[in-house]
């Protein structure tokens, strides 16, 4: 990749980048150019340094050494305010909207005085046509999809005219159409001059999206390659400095009566705009791993929360649990029948963002080793978290660091390596992989694996169907509350898995044991 455009200046241009955290170079004398129209990956393993250098170039932290140069000129950029006003803009993993809001108020209430709705209205539809993000003005955000939603934060973002949009793991929340959509909107907008710094672990879309790529590796830049001129698996051994191998599978699982019966599981909506539970049937049996496939929002949460105990069935014998019915008890009560539950959030839900990650193992290990009669053993809690850390590979700024402190990618190693290390008779987890990067997935996925090859019950609820046909024995699909058949993997295909979540062949709250 040159570092000049044959016309002059790159865009942006970092220099020398680095940040410092205590003893931690996060990022380590970064060099990176963009040029105007370019859609360039930023790639590397959890904890490499991606959302540090994104932080320092959006104005959000500063940093320790380096320049930023903007069309050539040095640049000091001490807020996102700034960086706005210099012609960045950014579109966050996690969406900052109000639901009862319309479409047309979540645009004017980000945007500065000087916009009324009658102009946030207007311009809409001139954006929404040019780029082909379509949106209804009036419609409360509520009632739209991930993929809607997201077009929102990208349509309030090209009303300020960017010249350079930042992207963070855009895909993540969005069906396989939904992706294609968003493909087709960036090349136009790069087609028009407007540069992407695209943030993604899903490899095959940066070869189909961008045309140059900066891998980092320990916070540093380990190669700048085009990615349509390596494959997926070149550039994944690039990031992590060694090959990926496959999930091994080893022995067939065998599956060995069922660990948790769900029957006729129905529950109003948790929230005003949460998904009710309606007539849920679902086995899953010791030595299996049975995937709950769906687009998000249709009901994954609540049957998370119903199946953990972070919300009571009506009956009892609606959730059973090796052998107890315990629909009416709680989450702790649940794990002491060794059950096992890590949810999609990591951090506030899975994991308390301030507390040490020694403390955090008392969120499920309470009951055991890490407390007596009321008390912490603090000496034991941090051996359990050198255990896991050791056990999960997972890359810590220092030996016992507050959760917050870490990488997404290395909290999720941290979370479900938590649990596993409880070797639990039944684990249900929630998107075990989100966020994560290539080694990692893997090194979670063999995990639950063997964790199912060791006779416990596993269920993955999951919005990466690749996921789920590489890990699962059996599988359903979530829609509207609604699980389909549960049915061994073989017998799905991907389309007719793709049919079920948009709800088009629904077969309904069938148990299905083997
Ligand atoms: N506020 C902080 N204090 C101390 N260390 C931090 C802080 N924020 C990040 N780090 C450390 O800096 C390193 C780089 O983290 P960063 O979040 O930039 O990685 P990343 O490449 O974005 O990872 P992921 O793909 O998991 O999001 C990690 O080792 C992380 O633990």
């Amino acid at each position: 990749m040159a570092d000049v455009s044959p016309s002059g200046s790159p865009l942006v241009e970092l220099k020398g980048i680095s940040k410092r955290y205590g003893d931690l170079l996060a990022n380590d004398g970064i060099n990176l150019a963009i040029q105007p129209g370019e859609i360039h990956a930023l790639l590397g393993e959890n904890g490499a340094g991606k959302s540090t250098l994104v932080k320092i170039l959006y104005g959000v932290i500063e940093p320790s050494a380096g320049q930023i140069l903007w069309e050539g000129r040095p640049v000091s950029l001490s807020s996102p305010v700034e960086a706005r006003a210099l012609g960045l803009g950014m579109v966050f993993q996690h969406f900052s909207l109000f639901d009862e809001l319309t479409v047309a108020e979540n645009i004017a209430v980000a945007l500065t005085d000087d916009w009324d709705l009658a102009t946030v209205r207007s311009k809409l539809g001139d954006i929404s046509r040019a780029y082909g993000l379509a949106l209804e003005p009036d419609r409360a955000v509520w009632t739209l999809s991930a993929g809607e939603r997201q077009r929102i934060e990208i349509v309030r973002c090209l009303l300020q005219n960017p010249r350079l949009l930042i992207l963070d793991e855009p895909t993540s929340v969005l069906t396989p159409q939904e992706a294609e959509h968003l493909f087709v909107t960036l090349d136009k907008l790069s087609a028009d001059g407007c540069a992407i710094l695209y943030i993604s672990h899903k490899l095959e879309e940066v070869r189909r999206l961008c045309r140059s790529a900066t891998i980092l590796r320990g916070g540093r830049v380990v190669a700048s390659i085009d990615p349509r001129e390596r494959s997926a698996r070149d550039i994944a051994a690039l990031m992590v400095g060694n090959e990926i191998g496959e999930v091994r599978t080893g022995t067939p699982h065998v599956p060995k009566g069922a660990m948790l019966t769900v029957s006729k599981l129905s529950m109003p909506a948790g929230g005003l705009h949460g998904q009710a539970l309606e007539d849920i049937n679902l086995v899953a049996n010791a030595g299996e791993i049975v995937g709950i496939a769906g687009i998000a929002g249709n009901g994954q949460s609540e049957l998370f929360a119903a199946l953990s105990g972070e919300r009571l069935a009506d009956k009892a014998d609606a959730v059973v649990i090796a052998g107890k019915t315990c629909g009416t008890i709680d989450i702790d009560n649940r794990r002491r029948l060794g059950a096992a539950f890590v949810p999609e959030e990591r951090l506030g839900h899975a994991a308390a963002p301030t507390h040490r990650l020694s403390e955090n193992t008392l969120i499920s290990h309470a009951a055991t080793e890490v407390s007596r009669s009321g008390f912490i053993l603090l000496n034991a809690a941090r051996r359990l978290a050198t255990a896991i850390i050791k056990a999960f590979d997972v890359r810590t700024p220092n030996g016992d660091p507050q959760a917050r402190k870490l990488s997404g990618g290395n909290l999720q190693k941290f979370v479900i390596g938590r649990e596993i290390i409880r070797q639990p008779k039944l684990l249900i987890v929630d998107q075990p992989t989100w966020g994560v990067d290539a080694g990692a997935a893997r090194l979670i996925r063999q995990a639950l694996v063997d964790l199912a090859g060791e006779g416990s019950a596993v269920v993955v609820i999951s919005q990466d169907l690749d996921e789920l046909f590489e890990v699962a024995d059996r599988m359903a699909v979530i829609h509207q509350g609604r699980l389909s058949a549960v049915k061994p993997v073989n017998e799905w295909t991907k389309e007719a898995v793709g049919l079920e979540m948009l709800g088009i062949a629904q077969t309904q709250g069938a148990v299905h044991a083997v």
